[in-house]
This record gives structure tokens, C-alpha cells and sequence, in this order.
């Protein structure tokens, strides 16, 4: 069943904002702007007693930019006066996001709401005076912050989904890298029960002792580990139900006595494998390119796994002493080489950087294509002065080799670099922005350079 929409969580707010008679929203509203930040005070004082939370909020720069942005929430969620509830909604959709990106326990968070609550009814029963009552405040208080905690924990629930799906791909995809091999194995699989079964139906076996398709070897791979990978793609649907009218109709219509039903039934079981290794075929090409989480251009990792690989480096650099750091590389003046020499030696010269990347790199290393002509290292194990140097090696082997854009082209090319260490904040985006915004120093101060961005505190 589909969630509330942002207009009815919108509405469903609004309604719960005009149960509570204006002067008492004006005397919270009050106490809130005059107090926030004692209450972010208390928040961050309760939540790192707890061992847990505070791995998460122990960061400086946790504290110095949550702190603010803390007390702008709580301004913005008892405001008497809502312009626009939509966005009230889309404020803690985007928080849940962040928590679900940080890896956040979604009980840690429930248990910061309820601190939150429980400063905010202290203050409300001190300082409310006689006509105002104390138990309304503190309903109005607790029902505004558990809507909040609704539409977080489901953007939360939605966002973690998706991480945990793309993990279990991502493992998947590390575990079956040799695609073809694989091709080869299921194709041959299905091959051997096809014969099999004309084997058995020469010899004229009972059909209830005829091979069924879901139990061969090709059918357990395909419904334990084919089905698991390729999960959502359309063919697979399509598959499952070949296997099944196989299995359930034609195999039982090979013992009809009427011979032309049983040609029939050997025919639409040969089509339906045939289909199958199609349809297979499909998925696999797909598999085996970008969607699997390789660039088919330059064989490297595509974005779509960074998420997966940057939380797990910073759950690693949690309990290490060492740190991981953010390379952003961009060929310098690319479009000029497609301009000049045309889209396939701009494309030659993508994959043989894609390349000197690629073997530049040690085995922990991971290199991303980030999409046209912009690539994202990650290199473990490393601190400040090491990723400069691993950096400057890295601009050094793409100068001094000379590419192949054509047949009879050879070219200079060279890169920019952004480079960063991990700051020990759990949400890698702002790491993402800083070796961003150190590339286009980079690229500001001249191209061909390495730039590294101070990480601060
Ligand atoms: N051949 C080829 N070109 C691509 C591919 N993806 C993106 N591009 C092109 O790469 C070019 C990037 O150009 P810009 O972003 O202007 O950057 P630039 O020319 O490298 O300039 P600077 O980065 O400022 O040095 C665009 O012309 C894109 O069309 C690809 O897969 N193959």
C-alpha cells in the first residue's frame, strides 16, 4: 500500500497545527525561540552519553554544524505561522535521507525526539502561567514532533531500502564478476535438461517421472541466485513464467495420447527454452555493462555503488587509525578533443585514462566513473601527505603518456585533481563537495594540478 503523499501529510499536519487555540501556539513558540538553544544544549549533552549515538555526534564538525541547524528545526517546526506546510514536509523527509545515508539507527533518533519531548514539557510546566494550560502545550508539543518522526522514519525506511538493496547487489555483483563464464555454465545447463527430457521422452518415460525445468541444475541456479541479482528487470518475470507453463502444462501434455497435442507440447517446450536463453541473454549483456556497476565504456566502477563503498570506508575509518581520501579527476580541455578529433578518440582517450587510473591504483583502491570525463578515486589507507603524492604521481602518468586518440593521432593529455581526506563525518556528501570544490581550484588555477582541500575543523 502506497504512503500518505507530501499533500496529505501536508493537510494531515496543518489539521493538527488548528486543534491548538492560537495563544497557546504563541506561548510554545515563545519558549522555543527563547530557549533553543538550551534544548540543542540538552539534545547533544543526553545523546552522547550513549555510547552509540555519540560514535555519530562526538565529530567536531558534527557539533558545530548540527548545533544550528538543531535550533533552526525547532524554530521552524513550532512557528505559529506556516506558509507552507509542504514544505515543513519535505524539511524532515530530507532528514530522514541524511540519517539513512549516515546509517543512523532509526532508535537512536527516536530516542533523541523523546529528549527533545521531555526538556521541552519540563520548560512548558516552569514557566506556563495559570491561564494557559501546561497539558495542552505538552500534547501539542509531543503530537508536532511525532509527525515529524513519522515522515522522517519513512523517508528513512524508503532511503535505507534502497541502500540495502544496492549492498546486496553490489556483493552479488563482487561475488559473479565473470559474467561470461557464467553465460556459458547456464547456457549449457539448460542445453543438458532439454536433452534430457528428449531423452526420457524417447525412452517413454511417465511424465510425472519426466525432468522438470525448476529443479534442474539451470532452474536452482536461476531461482536462487538469478532471480536474487537481477531482481525488478522486467525479463525475469517473463522467465519465471516460461519456467513455470513448462513445468506445469507442457511436460504433463507430452503423456496426452493424442500424438499432434504432444508434437505441440515438445515444440512450445523448445520455443520457451529458446526464449529463455534469450531473455537470459538479455539480462546478462546488461549485467555484464552498466547496470551491473560497471561503465561499459572504461570497465571501471559506476556511481551507483559509491554510496555502498563510501559508508562502508567510513564505518572502516570509525575504528581505524588510518583514513581514507577523495581523489577527483577531470581530463583537462576533453571537449576540445571530441571537437577536434571526434567523439571515438575522445572516447579512446577516456578509456586509456580509465586505464592508467585503474593500474595507478592498489588492490583496496576503488575507481569510479563518475560520468563524462570525470573520475572519483577512492584510496584507503592513506593520510594527507600520501594521497598528495599518490595525486601528483597519478597527474605525472597521464602527461607523460602519450594517448592513442586515433589510428595516426597521438595527444598530450593531461588531468586536474581534487583531492581530500575523509573528516571523520558520517555523511560522506560534504567530503563529495570539498574534493569537488578543490577540482575546480584546480582547474581555475590553471589545469594539469593537484589541489588539496584543508579539511576544517
Ligand atoms: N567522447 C566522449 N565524450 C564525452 C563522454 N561523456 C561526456 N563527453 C564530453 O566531454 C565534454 C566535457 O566538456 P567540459 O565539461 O566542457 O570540460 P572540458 O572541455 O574537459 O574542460 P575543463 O574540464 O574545464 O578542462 C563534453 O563535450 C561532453 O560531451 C563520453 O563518454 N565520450
Amino acid at each position: 500500500m502506497r504512503y500518505k503523499d507530501k499533500h496529505q501529510l501536508a493537510a494531515e499536519w496543518q489539521s493538527l497545527l488548528e486543534r491548538t487555540p492560537l495563544a497557546l501556539r504563541q506561548a510554545v513558540e515563545t519558549l522555543v525561540e527563547s530557549r533553543r538553544d538550551i534544548f540543542a544544549d540538552h539534545f547533544y549533552q543526553v545523546m552522547l552519553e550513549d555510547p552509540h549515538a555519540s560514535l555519530f555526534l562526538s565529530n567536531e564538525q558534527v557539533k558545530n554544524r548540527l548545533h544550528p541547524s538543531m535550533q533552526r528545526w525547532l524554530s521552524a517546526m513550532f512557528a505559529v505561522e506556516h506558509a507552507d506546510f509542504e514544505s515543513l514536509v519535505e524539511q524532515q523527509e530530507k532528514v530522514g535521507q541524511v540519517h539513512a545515508r549516515i546509517d543512523i539507527p532509526v532508535n537512536l533518533v527516536l530516542n533523541g525526539a523523546r529528549q527533545l519531548k521531555q526538556a521541552l514539557y519540563e520548560h512548558i510546566n516552569s514557566t506556563f502561567s495559570a491561564e494557559l494550560s501546561s497539558g495542552d502545550a505538552a500534547v501539542y508539543v509531543s503530537d508536532h514532533i511525532d509527525m515529524a518522526m513519522e515522515i522522517m522514519s519513512h523517508a528513512y525506511s524508503v532511503a535505507n531500502n534502497r541502500n540495502t538493496r544496492m549492498e546486496e547487489a553490489y556483493k552479488l555483483f563482487s561475488l559473479t564478476q565473470s559474467i561470461g563464464d557464467e553465460r556459458e555454465r547456464q547456457r549449457s545447463a539448460l542445453l543438458n535438461w532439454e536433452n534430457a527430457l528428449m531423452f526420457a521422452v524417447a525412452a517413454q518415460q511417465a511424465t510425472t517421472a519426466l525432468p522438470r525445468l525448476a529443479s534442474s541444475e539451470f532452474g536452482l541456479w536461476y531461482h536462487h541466485k538469478a532471480c536474487h541479482a537481477f531482481e525488478g528487470a522486467p525479463e525475469i518475470t517473463t522467465i519465471s513464467r516460461h519456467i513455470r507453463l513448462v513445468d506445469e502444462q507442457w511436460l504433463a501434455q507430452l503423456g496426452d495420447p493424442d500424438s499432434q497435442r504432444r508434437l505441440t507440447a515438445l515444440s512450445s517446450i523448445r520455443d520457451a527454452a529458446r526464449t529463455i536463453l534469450m531473455l537470459l541473454d538479455d539480462v546478462l549483456d546488461r549485467a555484464s555493462g552498466l547496470e551491473a556497476g560497471r561503465d561499459s565504456l572504461t570497465r571501471l566502477l559506476n556511481r551507483k555503488f559509491l554510496s555502498v563503498v563510501l559508508s562502508r570506508e567510513i564505518e572502516i575509518a570509525r575504528h581505524s587509525e588510518k583514513c581514507f581520501a577523495l581523489l577527483m579527476v577531470d581530463i583537462d580541455h576533453f571537449k576540445a578533443i571530441n571537437d577536434t578529433h571526434g567523439h571515438d578518440a575522445g572516447d579512446n582517450v577516456l578509456q586509456q585514462v580509465a586505464s592508467i587510473l585503474d593500474r595507478s591504483t592498489r588492490g583496496g583502491d576503488y575507481v569510479f566513473r563518475m560520468g563524462g570525463e570525470e573520475f572519483l578515486i577512492v584510496l584507503v589507507d592513506t593520510d594527507q601527505d600520501g594521497s598528495r603524492l599518490f595525486a601528483e604521481r597519478l597527474r605525472h602518468a597521464v602527461a607523460k603518456e602519450p594517448m592513442l586518440a586515433a589510428a595516426d593521432t597521438l595527444l598530450n593529455v593531461t588531468v586536474s585533481v581534487g583531492v581530500t581526506l575523509h573528516d571523520g563525518h558520517p555523511d560522506y556528501q560534504r567530503s563529495m563537495q570539498r574534493a569537488d570544490q578543490a577540482l575546480y581550484q584546480a582547474k581555475r588555477s590553471g589545469r594539469d594540478r593537484v589541489v588539496v582541500a584543508a579539511v576544517t575543523e
